[in-house]
């Protein structure tokens, strides 16, 4: 994949400076805001906490969540919740997912990947197309993962390919695994069939 750069053994810091350097690009390219789709789950979170120490105008980031579990803000598994509570007071709009009829196209779509393949909430057993017409679904996995058995709402393949650039941070040597053999077409899992789909540049942190 010529469009595909990894970057191994960084650390959370290294990670978020290179995200401020793509968002203060973007930024300075024009005055409107910037949208981007960003990922839940426990990985991503430290990540945020240090990328918002940069100086940047926030007030011009409008944040997509690119997938929830679906249970109320409040409660400890949000996505969302986690979301408002670290961007909001920087200045930053947090968007609700649900099951809107259009999302926007997005400067940067940073992803995480599960162990199972899944990208976003699009879980192996929901076999996900790079042509779905809807841009965002409620679906279940199956099997229901342990540490958030909860009904997801999810982004669909073509709304994160709808982006200028694809980010994915994944770590542990069992998820590298799955990504190596993704990369080489050795599995279908959905993270497979997105990186076979992106014609944008993809930069995958492991
Ligand atoms: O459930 C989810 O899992 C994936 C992976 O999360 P991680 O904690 O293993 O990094 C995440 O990308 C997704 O957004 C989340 O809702």
């Amino acid at each position: 994949m010529e469009n595909l750069t990894i970057i191994e053994g960084q650390g959370y810091a290294a990670i978020a400076d290179w995200l401020a350097s793509q968002l203060r690009e973007r930024m300075d390219q024009s005055d409107g805001p910037v949208t981007i789709t960003v990922p839940g789950g426990s990985t991503p979170f430290p990540i945020m906490e240090q990328l918002l120490g940069h100086d940047l105008d926030w007030t011009r980031l409008v944040v997509w969540p690119g997938d929830d579990r679906i249970v109320s803000e409040d409660h400890a598994a949000s996505n969302t919740g986690k979301l408002r509570k670290l961007f909001e007071p920087a200045g930053a709009e947090v968007v609700t997912l649900n099951e809107m009829e259009a999302v926007p196209p997005f400067a940067l779509a940073w992803l995480g990947m599960g162990a199972d393949g899944h990208v976003a909430s699009l879980f192996p057993n929901t076999d996900p197309k790079v042509d779905d017409a809807r841009p965002v679904v409620r679906l279940t996995p199956d099997p229901l993962p342990p540490e958030a058995p909860f009904d997801r709402i999810s982004l669909t393949m073509p709304s994160l390919l709808a982006s200028d650039r694809l980010v994915f941070v994944l770590r542990g040597a069992e998820k590298r695994s799955v990504l190596d053999q993704a990369i080489a077409g050795n599995n279908d899992l959905p993270i497979a069939r997105l990186l076979a789909a992106a014609r944008q540049p993809v930069t995958c942190f492991t």
